[in-house]
């Protein structure tokens, strides 16, 4: 059957434009081999095929593997829309020794009744929940960021502790306060894991898992996993012996209260719960901080952009700097929700997401054979020239209504669209206005850097290989 399935891929890929590189290895020597020269490798390709053919699908064979990118939101939409096209592709299956078969990977069936059930969790009403969660964080982060002031450093790693912690707090009701104790074991062991996953995917000999078993590195990640899932069965036990006794505080439920209080209704086992919880550590973590730290970044480099959300947010806050951020609030930054876009289309926190077609597939005037890789590429979509002139260009105004009304609805789309879109969005847009809004209040944030002077890699989330290097005034 495997056969017959490359056949048939091969069949259907001829009729695609774009070369296939060499026999048995593909395109693979074509594609950079370090996680910024891949990025670079794909957005020639892409260019290449708007230029040499006026196409927006980009084709690859690596390997046995084909794999197709769609660089439209036009050309994605039959996927995105899609209510059977939902699997995901195979490269995700690392994480499973973490996350199990949590929403972000569950299959189609799976999914479809975790998703059900884990959708009210998200609902506005819920989310208001979190908003006090947030601005504690917050209000810690800027408190913190008193001892970086007037000389420049790299905030990520700050950054990147604090959304862990927020998101620690709101997941489980734990707080772990990494921003002020980085060195514990489980904030060490979801950062090794992190690590292992981008080793796994740039060294060949650990593609396969008898290279993973022998090099070392499933002992490694292994060990890693036993010491993230002991925190959160720990933060589990805890959370339903002290709601047996009725010391759960109802006005300060965290996700997994919620989830523990379906248990009853719905067949959920405490390993279920902590496969959920553990996706929503790993999904709501990174992705929220490389999100943060490259809207600091655009400001940073935007004066004046800058300067008009801060007037913004004063004329939404008054002059007050400790006052927390509501839901009221936050629906009148307008302008800031425009940069938080803009930031989003430029540097996409997930620049490529995965799905494994079960079926033929028609895109466009393609039909792409069943078995492929799709990729739902952001990043790809997002730098566009034909979408976005200048597209290396912040500029929020690209967000201004009539602006999006011209574009196609998919031709933005950081939290991929349709049915297995992020499920995190809202919480995710929300966290991002508290965020800025707390240190805006605060701090004018400068860069002495050109703006250009970066280097975007892609660890799974797109970074900065050089951090997020800028200098905090206090006002
Ligand atoms: C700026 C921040 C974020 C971005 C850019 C982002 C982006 C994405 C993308 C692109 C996907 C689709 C992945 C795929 O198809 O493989 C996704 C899925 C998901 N995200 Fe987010 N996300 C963010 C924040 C969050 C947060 C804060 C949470 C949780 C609180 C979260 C939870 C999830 C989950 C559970 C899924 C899987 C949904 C499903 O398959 O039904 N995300 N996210």
């Amino acid at each position: 059957a495997k056969w017959a399935n490359f056949r048939h891929r091969k069949r259907l890929s001829a009729l695609i434009p774009g070369d296939e590189g060499l026999p048995i290895f593909g395109n693979i020597f074509e594609l950079g081999r370090t996680p910024e020269a891949g990025l670079r490798s794909f957005l020639e390709r892409a260019k290449a095929a708007r230029d040499d053919w006026n196409g927006t699908l980009v084709k690859l064979w690596i390997m046995h593997d084909s794999v197709f990118m769609p660089t439209s939101g036009e050309m994605l939409q039959p996927l995105l829309e899609s209510s059977e096209e939902i699997n995901k592709g195979e490269d995700y299956n690392i994480l499973k020794s973490w996350l199990g078969t949590g929403l972000l990977l569950a299959g189609a069936d799976k999914w479809r009744s975790r998703r059900k059930m884990l959708t009210p969790t998200f609902h506005f009403s819920q989310l208001d929940g979190y908003v006090a969660t947030m601005n504690r964080h917050a209000k810690v982060l800027v408190d913190v960021l008193e001892d970086h002031a007037d000389h420049e450093f790299d905030v990520f790693p700050l950054i990147k502790r604090c959304t862990l912690d927020t998101i620690c707090a709101t997941a489980m009701g734990k707080d772990l306060d990494s921003l002020h104790q980085p060195e514990q074991p489980y904030v060490e062991a979801i950062a090794k894991i992190g690590a292992l996953n981008v080793k796994q995917q740039m060294l060949p000999h650990l593609w396969s898992s008898f290279g993973r078993r022998l090099f070392g590195w499933q002992k490694e990640n292994d060990a890693n996993v036993t010491v993230a899932h002991a925190l959160t069965n720990e933060v589990i036990a805890e959370r339903i012996a002290s709601r047996a006794k009725g010391e759960a505080d109802v006005n300060k439920k965290a996700f997994l209260d919620r989830l523990i209080s379906e248990m009853d209704k719905t067949n959920l086992s405490i390993e279920d719960i902590r496969e959920e919880v553990d996706t929503f550590m790993f999904a709501g973590h990174d992705t929220t901080s490389s999100a943060l730290g490259w809207t600091i970044w655009c400001l940073a480099n935007h004066p004046e952009i800058q300067q008009r959300v801060y007037e913004e947010i004063t004329s939404v806050f008054g002059e007050d700097e400790d006052i927390d951020c509501t839901s009221d609030e936050m629906a009148q930054l307008v302008y800031l929700d425009r940069c938080i876009k803009e930031s989003l289309r430029l540097f996409p926190p997930v620049p490529f997401a995965l799905r494994r077609l079960d079926e033929d597939l028609q895109m466009g005037p393609y039909l792409l054979p069943r078995g492929s890789t799709l990729c739902i590429s952001p990043y790809l979509v997002h730098r566009n020239e034909r979408i976005y002139p200048n597209p290396l260009v912040y500029d929020p105004d690209r967000f201004l209504p009539e602006n999006v009304e011209r574009r196609h609805p998919y031709d933005f789309v950081p939290f991929s669209a349709g049915p297995r879109n992020c499920i995190g969005q809202k919480f995710a847009m929300n966290q991002l206005k508290i965020f800025i809004s707390w240190i805006l209040r605060r701090y004018r944030i400068e860069s002495e850097r050109a703006f250009d002077e970066r280097r975007e890699l892609t660890e799974v989330i797109l970074k900065s290989g050089d951090g997020i290097n800028i200098v905090l005034r206090d006002r």
